[in-house]
């Protein structure tokens, strides 16, 4: 299997390569083999993309912007167009199954693409009436933003941080995570060939070297990225000390609560969805799951029942419902997080172990798990696994449940299963969390901010919120009469 782009770099337009760089092996998680080599990017690299960025901005940021948002529109198609090679790309880099990647991958930086080329236009600034003298504001965009990827959603990060930069008329310089250098590259391709003029969005590969790099750089004015709570704690202290604007979009732990009434096939599935989807590496995953007890045990027979069926296996096969971790080290790290959900007492109720699978023996599968009995102190209901192992937790009222749910350093999403809607609604009231569902998980669709409080981040990603994000305000003040001076 082979996967090996025209270059590493996608700078001003064109593909660049530095072989002077650190080798950047790219592996196909299902098997463990070495389907591309790039170079992580050199400072000279850097230097290059970040100046071609600076270049190109201004006339960018001249045009209307309908203008801008017609170039977006036409890559959103493209996007579309060519799903299914991105999906494929995404399933060889990601090992994600095919099935999810065509349908979540591209697909949602497609959506988000299309939404911010029309939405932008409509983003203005205000007129602020003073009683004869006014003041109106301008939205301007910030300059050169970067933005630094995780291994889970590479194509979508790239999309949900590019669009609305460039939507508002900035540049951006893109690094993609180590482990999935690939799709960034093919967008770059996709945005020149829908008529974004060189240097507007660059990629340069790298580790968190190249990552700080360019974050630490004088020219940049914003830098937006998705990865964990410490990377997250880094690139903030570092933007700050130079005033630079920043987003995290950064891990969780998060609760889901289904309470005695709520319909228990629907519980389950979003239960399944919040925690087994791309192999459990998704930030805002439910990975607490607190049933109330009169519900409890009938929820775990079957959760336990449908998650036997799982379809674990080759992700290029369209029937294969979970494939493999990204790497080996996430691989260790789960099977690690499992033998102390044992060690702490848990009860392995589903799955715990690596499969054999013939024909993917190098690669770095786990079953999908359930522990039961999991109690709040325990390290799985605490630490963020980044796998496909769910933690179910019992309660017996509200406010309870509310009190543990919030019982955590992060605040990236919640869930609440009940046909109770006031209930529903009082409790999310209290949940500590940026993004939260009612009887439903982990749907992030374009028109709804996306983002954590607590140590899950600041800022928002998508919706309206996404384009103040990439601008800052200029206020102007109008006199109408004469300058009443004393002088
Ligand atoms: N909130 C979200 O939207 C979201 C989405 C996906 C993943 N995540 C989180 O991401 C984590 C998993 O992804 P990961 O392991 O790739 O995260 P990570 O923090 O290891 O890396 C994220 C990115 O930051 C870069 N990086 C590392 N150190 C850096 C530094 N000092 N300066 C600048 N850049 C640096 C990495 O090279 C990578 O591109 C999980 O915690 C997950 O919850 C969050
Ligand atoms: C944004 N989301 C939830 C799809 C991917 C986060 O890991
Ligand atoms: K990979």
């Amino acid at each position: 299997m082979r996967a090996q782009p025209t270059a590493s770099h996608y700078v001003n337009g064109r593909y660049i390569e530095d072989e002077g760089g650190a080798p950047l092996p790219v592996i196909y998680p299902a098997t463990g083999e070495t389907i591309a080599t790039l170079h992580s990017a050199t400072p000279n690299v850097l230097e290059l993309a970040i100046e071609a960025a600076r270049a190109a901005q201004p006339a960018w940021a001249r045009l209307k912007p309908v203008e801008r948002g017609r170039v977006l529109r036409r890559a959103a198609d493209i996007l579309r167009a060519r799903n299914a090679d991105l999906a494929r790309i995404e399933t060889l880099d990601t090992g994600k199954a095919i099935q999810e990647t065509l349908v979540a991958d591209a697909p949602s930086a497609a959506d988000c693409l299309e939404y911010f080329a029309g939405a932008v236009a409509a983003f203005n600034g205000e007129m602020i009436d003073l009683g004869g003298p006014f003041a109106y504001t301008r939205r301007e965009p910030l300059g050169v933003c970067v933005g630094i990827g995780a291994w889970n959603y590479p194509i979508q990060i790239a999309g949900w941080k590019s669009a609305p930069a460039l939507a508002m008329g900035n540049a951006m310089v893109f690094k993609p995570s180590e482990n999935t250098p690939l799709s960034a590259l093919a967008l770059a391709e996709i945005y020149s060939e829908a008529g974004l003029p060189d240097g507007l969005f660059n990629v340069v590969q790298g580790y968190g070297d190249v990552g700080a790099g360019l974050v630490g750089h004088d020219v940049v004015a914003k830098v937006s990225v998705t990865g964990s709570v410490p990377t997250g704690r880094k690139v903030l202290s570092l933007a700050g000390s130079k005033m630079k604007h920043a987003t995290m979009e950064l891990g969780g732990k998060s609760p889901l609560i289904v309470f005695d009434d709520a319909d228990l096939e629907n519980a389950i599935g979003g239960a399944m969805l919040g925690n087994f989807y791309s192999t459990g590496q998704v930030c805002s995953n439910g990975t607490r799951v607190f049933v109330q007890k009169g519900l409890h045990d009938r929820f775990v027979e079957r959760l336990v029942e449908r998650t036997k069926k799982i379809r674990i296996g080759d992700p290029l096969d369209p029937d294969t419902q979970m494939g493999p971790l990204v790497n080996r080290l996430q691989q260790e790290k789960v099977v690690s997080y499992i033998a102390a959900g044992k060690q702490d007492g848990a009860t392995l109720a589903f799955g715990g172990n690596v499969p054999s699978l013939q024909g993917f023996e190098g690669g770095f599968f786990i079953e999908p798990t359930v522990f039961t009995g999991v109690t709040d102190g325990m390290r799985i209901a605490r630490e963020e696994i980044f796998g496909p192992v769910m933690s179910v937790l019992k309660f017996d009222n509200e406010d309870e449940v509310i009190e543990r749910a919030n019982d955590t350093e992060f605040g990236l999403a919640a869930g609440v299963f009940t046909r109770d809607l006031p209930r529903a609604h009082r409790v999310i009231a209290e949940l500590q969390a940026g993004t939260c569902w009612i009887n439903a998980y982990n749907l992030t669709p374009v028109e709804m901010p996306f983002g954590g409080v607590k140590q899950s981040g600041i800022g928002r990603e998508n919706s309206l919120a996404a384009l103040a994000h990439y601008s800052q305000l200029k206020a102007v003040y109008v006199e109408t009469g004469d300058v009443a001076s004393p002088y």
